[in-house]
Formats: structure tokens, sequence, C-alpha cells
């Protein structure tokens, strides 16, 4: 028998949603009214000012910061109202890669991948096994299994990180900062990395990221957040050309533009009050 066509037809819904949200820390709101979607297989690259919020974009999405007001949809649930379960169930299917993702530094690498695996499943060893050296594979690092983390470099232990948090194949992965710190080459692969997974494991990923040249490359989409709202979004073509005075300070790496190098002071003349006797 053939399925229908409508049973066929993917879901369209997005994976990620954030309606009107705002929100903040204690009374201090960082995101206003903030509307955001992360359509299902893609790469979003979430990058802007340093502190305007991208961060909390991701513990917006992971719970760990609820909305003052709004919603925020996981495959079309509103987390809010999941209760503790839902919500353990909802953060099992999100991967969650922060800048230096610690490995255990007394676990060997293999032993790095196969904790969410031991912690979370009853899956016996030979399956665990064979889950993790499939993970190390995706990573480039199934020779390396034996390794303990004071012996493998930083871009590896990045990747062994990465690894970790696909072990539980998520159907998000959400990265904070994956470039910080990487020489070039190394933040090359680390970028071929995140795309190749995100398609070959179907997921849907959102990058955080200040490295325009490495995000531009994967992403399919570019959001800016700046002074607590979306500044500006589009395709990385559609932000190359745009002529919006921050997009153009960020892509270009300007100094100054929009966002000021100095912090608001008063004029150094009169800060150094040079020749003014005190
Ligand atoms: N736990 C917290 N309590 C209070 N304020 C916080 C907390 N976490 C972040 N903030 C503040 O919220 C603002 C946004 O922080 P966030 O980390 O989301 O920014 P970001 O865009 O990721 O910045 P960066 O690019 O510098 O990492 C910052 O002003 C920060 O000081």
């Amino acid at each position: 028998m053939h399925a229908t066509a409508s049973l066929d037809a993917p879901s369209v819904a997005p994976l990620v949603e954030l309606r009107s949200v705002t929100c903040g820390y204690g009374d201090r709101v960082i995101l206003r009214d903030v509307n955001l979607t992360v359509p299902r297989g893609s790469v979003v690259g979430l990058m802007g000012t340093s502190g305007g919020g991208k961060t909390t974009v991701l513990r917006l999405i992971g719970r760990q910061l609820g909305a003052m007001s709004g919603q925020v949809l996981f495959d079309g649930v509103d987390i809010a109202r999941l209760d503790r379960q839902g919500l353990h169930e909802a953060r099992r299917r999100m991967g969650m890669l922060f800048q230096f993702g610690a490995l255990f530094t007394d676990l060997s690498v293999f032993d790095n991948v196969a904790f969410p695996l031991r912690e979370h499943t009853r899956l016996g060893e030979e399956m665990i096994r064979d889950l993790v050296l499939m993970k190390l594979d995706a990573v480039g690092l199934r020779g390396a299994r034996d390794l303990m983390p004071s012996q493998i470099s930083g871009g590896m232990s990045r990747r062994v990180a990465l690894a970790r948090a696909i072990a539980l194949d998520p159907e998000l992965i959400m990265y904070d900062e994956p470039f910080a710190g990487l020489d070039p080459i190394s933040m090359g692969v680390a970028a071929r990395l995140i795309r190749e997974l995100n398609d070959a494991l179907g997921v849907t990923s959102i990058v955080v990221s200040h490295d325009v040249d490495e995000t531009f490359l994967i992403a399919d989409h570019i959001v800016f957040i700046a002074n607590g709202s979306i500044a500006a979004q589009g395709t990385p073509d559609e932000m190359r050309a745009s002529d919006d005075p921050l997009v153009r300070q960020f892509v270009s790496a300007a100094a100054d533009g929009p966002v000021r190098f100095h912090y608001p002071a008063v004029p150094a003349l009169d800060d150094y009050r040079l020749g003014v006797p005190r």
C-alpha cells in the first residue's frame, strides 16, 4: 500500500520559533519582542554585538531561562507549558555545545562520548561501543578513542565535545561560539563539520558566532541581534549586499560604526584635564 502524499510530506513547521519574546535577567530586559524562526534542516547563524543577547536566545530555547512574555516553541510545542518530564524529553532532543564544551579530563575520549549514553539510556555496553565509535567517526576521531583530553589539541577537543553532543541523536544542535580560539585551519574544519553533520544527520543547527567568514560559509540564514532585538536577517548573500550600517560594520569588521568602539565617556580632554591645574 502506498502512503498518501500528505503522509509522506515532511512537516514544514519550523523546529524552533520565538514569538514576540521578551526576556531578561531580574528586572533587566535583554530581548524585547523578538520573533525568530528556525526552519527544519537549516543552519541558522546568530550574530551581532557583544552582549546583545545571542547566548540568551540559546538559553531560552533550552528553557534555562524563561520568557517574561511571548512564546518559545520547540517542534510546535510551547516549552513553557512542559512539565518536568516533558522538558527533560525536549532537552534530550537538543544538543548544546558551548565554546569550551569542557570534556571530563579524567575520562578518555571514548568515555566522554559514552557518558550521555550511559547516563540517559539503558543500552548495553556493546551497543554503546558501536554508537560511540560511529559518533567519533563522524567527527574524524575514531582513531583517537583511547586518548585522554590532555593528549589532544583544542580543535580535537571541540570535535570530541561535538561527538558527545550528538551522542543521543539530537534534532537540534546549538553551538555557542564554536570557532572561538581556534586557528584558521581548525576553524575551517569545524565549520565544514557543522554543515556536514547538519546535512548528514538531518538535524537543525543554530550557531552563535562572531566569525563572519565561517558562519556565512555554512549558514542558510543569518540573524543579527543588536540592542535587544533583531536588527537584520537574511541569507549570507543578502547580508553581504546589505546597506544597513550595522550589518556593513559587522561584515567588514570595522572597529567603529553604529556600534561604537568607545564606551560612552566624557571627552578625553576633559577627562585627562591636560594642562588644567588640579
Ligand atoms: N545570568 C545572567 N544574569 C544577569 N545578566 C546576564 C546573565 N547572563 C547574561 N546576562 C547579560 O545579558 C546580556 C546578554 O548576554 P548574552 O550572553 O546573551 O550576550 P551575547 O550576545 O551572547 O554576548 P557575547 O557575544 O559577548 O557572548 C549581557 O548584557 C549580559 O551581561
